[in-house]
Parts: structure tokens; sequence; C-alpha cells
């Protein structure tokens, strides 16, 4: 399938440069890509994007890979083993990444010559991971996060791709979509979605990085739509998890689905008044919602913790179930309830209000159940 550009404004707005136009006017230069990231999910944006750079002559074929070093119980250093192997052995095992695929332990080195930075960590690591980079990167670099999460500052809530802009001082669009990375990186096919602001150029030359037969990209112009989708569908993941352990049933499980997206769109037009209806039909709004609703790591954990009765706190199951991977809902569902509580707005988001209230215990996991009774 062809890359996309604009679903929601394609039907009037032809203007747009064709990817081929796009690549033609870069033929001098080759960009230069660094992945930011090197988890599941990061692994697997690597392997895709260093399978276009061999293929795209716009791009220089290496893509560096930032690695945040560890040492695995073999003695040997994580980034030694990535290289020797050319496969993430502890965040994507049995994939090979593509040979083009360089790992580093070294974040100044991996971006210094950077064109285009694909930021892919969970989302708590980010803020300081910026510190390190002011500076370090180059003025005209363009960046993406594929990052669902955000932080919570004194002057409110601030989104990863905003973080980015305003440590970095570059433009930042974000890819987000229903995406569970182990299906990709064994090319059962996705969609996904860029979020731009206003450069439908840059956005286009993502999508070219990104799109594959198996990973269908599309572009739309409403970055903080994509990101409050990728973000806050994880709260509902959770709930979703939290029905699931109470053995609650299909039903149960897709009214909480529904609520939570009511919830998601409330909340992002409150925040952000430019958010879009449209967005929440692309991959990254309902699709992503569904599917990890269905089988990503923050329902599974969140199972395990009703089916404990609470009894287990989430980052005791998170370490023994995803042994070094990161669950994002839990600390997103506490970073919501703060913008909630501090802008009085808990009563209007009971779903995202009851998920912090259950996570951190002050609730049983059955409070769920009770939440549903009392919403229409
Ligand atoms: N895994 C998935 O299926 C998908 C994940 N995402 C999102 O992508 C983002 C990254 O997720 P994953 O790549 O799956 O990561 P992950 O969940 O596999 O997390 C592990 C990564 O965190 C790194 N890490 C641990 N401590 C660190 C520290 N102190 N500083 C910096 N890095 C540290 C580890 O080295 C490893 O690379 C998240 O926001 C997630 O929500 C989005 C779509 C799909
Ligand atoms: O974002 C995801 C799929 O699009 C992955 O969700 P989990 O982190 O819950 O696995």
């Amino acid at each position: 399938m062809a890359p996309a550009l604009d679903a929601q404004e394609a039907p009037n707005g032809g203007e747009s440069l064709t990817p081929l136009q796009v690549q033609n006017n870069n033929a001098s230069h080759k960009s230069k890509v660094t992945i930011i990231g090197s988890g599941n999910w990061g692994s697997v944006a690597s392997k895709l994007v260093a399978s276009n750079t061999l293929r795209l002559t716009s791009f220089h074929d290496e893509v560096r890979m930032w690695v945040f070093e560890e040492t695995l119980p073999s003695g040997e250093k994580l980034t030694d083993v990535i290289n020797r192997n050319n496969e993430n052995v502890k965040y994507l095992p049995g994939i090979k990444l593509g040979k083009n695929v360089v790992a580093d332990p070294d974040l100044e080195s991996a971006v210094k010559d950077a064109d285009m930075l694909v930021f892919v960590t969970p989302h708590q690591f980010m803020e300081g991971i910026c510190k390190k980079l002011v500076g370090k990167i180059k003025r005209d670099a363009e960046a993406i996060s594929l990052v669902k999460g955000m932080e919570v500052k004194m002057e409110g809530p601030c989104m990863i791709s905003s973080l980015i802009s305003e440590q970095l001082g570059i433009s930042c669009c974000v890819l987000m979509g229903a995406n569970i990375a182990n299906e990709i990186a064994v090319g059962k096919f996705s969609e996904a979605t860029v979020g731009y602001r206003d450069n439908r150029e840059v956005a286009e030359k993502w999508v070219q990085l990104f799109n594959t037969p198996y990973f269908n990209v599309t572009a739309v112009q409403d970055v903080e739509g994509v990101e409050l989708c990728g973000t806050l569908k994880n709260v509902v993941a959770i709930a979703a998890g939290f029905v699931d352990g109470l053995e609650m049933g299909n039903n149960t499980k897709a009214a909480i689905m529904r609520l939570g997206l009511r919830e998601m769109k409330a909340f992002s037009k409150l925040l952000s008044p430019s958010v879009k209806d449209s967005t929440f039909f692309e991959s990254c709004g309902v699709a992503d919602l569904i599917t990890t609703c269905l089988g990503g790591r923050n329902r599974k954990v969140a199972e395990a913790f009703a089916r404990n009765g609470g009894k287990r706190s989430f980052d005791e199951l998170e370490a023994e179930m995803l042994q070094g991977q990161k669950l994002q809902g839990v600390s997103t569902a506490a970073e919501v309830y703060e913008v909630l509580s501090h802008r009085g707005w808990l009563e209007l988001f009971p779903l995202f209000s009851t998920v912090h209230e259950i996570s951190t215990g002050r609730f049983p996991p059955s409070a769920i159940v009770e939440y549903l009774g009392t919403s229409n």
C-alpha cells in the first residue's frame, strides 16, 4: 500500500508533495537517522527504519540506535551483543534488526551527526534524556516521538513532543497507532498515524521513513490529538485489565472501551481545543485503544493486579512479568489524576480517576465495576 498523506484533508488538499518529489528535492543530502531508545518498540522501530534507509536514496544507510547500556546475566554488555548478533536479545529476542543498525551506548555520539531523531523510550526517562541532549544535536535536526506518555509540570501537563521541542529547540512530529511491537516485528500488518503541526513536507519524510508493505502510515495535521490518543489509551487499558482480572467478560470490557474513549476525547479537547474529532478514528485512536485493551502489556499486568486483589503492587508485577520492559499506563493515570485535581475536573473523568485510585491501592479492583454501574 502506498504511504498516505493527510487522510483527513485528502479530498481537497491536493497540493502536497509526492514521496518521489520529496526524495528528489533532497537527493543531494542523505539524511542520517538516529533512534533514541532500544526497548521492545524501539528495537522494532529500528528494524522498520533500517529496512527503508537501505531502500531509499534520500537516507543514509546506517541507522544509529542509542542503547541505555546494561550488563546481561552472561556478563556481556547489551550493546556488544546487539552489534555482534544484530539482535536485541533482551528486549526483542529472535528478531534480526538489519545489519545497518549500529547500537551505540554513548548518547552524545549517537546523535551528533543525525538529521532525523526518533525518540522511543518509556516516557519517564525522556526529561533526563532531553536534558543531556541540549547543545549536542544538529540545529536543524527534525524529531519524531513514538513515546506514549506525558510529564506534569508546575505550569501544567506537557506532552513529550512539546518537551522535546521546548528543551531542544527543534520541531517534533509524533507517530502513534495500533502497534503491538512483537506483532510488527514478525511482519504482521498494522497501521500507524503520524501527527504533524504545519510542515507537510517533513511529515511526508517521516511517513517514507516508516512505511512498509506491512506498516501502513498515514499523516494527519493534529499533533496534539494523535499524541493524546496514544497517551490516554494506556489508562483505559489498565481498566480493561482490571475487568479481565475480575473475569467480567467481553461486554464489560467493551463498556470500558466506550467510556474510556469518551473520556479520552473529552480530556483531549479540554487540554487542546484544536484536537480534531476525526483523529479518534485514525489508527492512533480507536484502533490503538482496541489492540491495547486486547493484547497490550498494560492490560496484562493490570489483569494480574486484579487477580491478586490489589495485594501485589504494579512495580512488583511489572518487574516479574515484563523483565525490564516498562508500563506507561499506571504513571500516566497518576499524571492525568494530577491534572484533573489541579483543574477541578475529577468528577468529569470518573474512569480515569478510578483507575488511579485502584492502582495506588486506595480502592479495591472491584471499584471499576462499581463505577460502571453509575456511568451512562
Ligand atoms: N512495546 C510496544 O508494543 C509499544 C510501545 N510503545 C511506546 O514506546 C515507548 C517505548 O517503549 P518500548 O520501546 O517498548 O520500551 P520498553 O517497555 O521495552 O522499556 C525498556 C527500555 O527502557 C530502557 N531504560 C530502562 N531504564 C532506563 C533509564 N534509566 N534511562 C533510559 N532508558 C531506560 C531500557 O534500556 C529499554 O530500552 C513507550 O512510551 C511505549 O508506550 C508504543 C507502541 C508499541
Ligand atoms: O502502545 C501499544 C500498542 O499500540 C502497546 O501497549 P502496551 O504498552 O500496553 O503493550
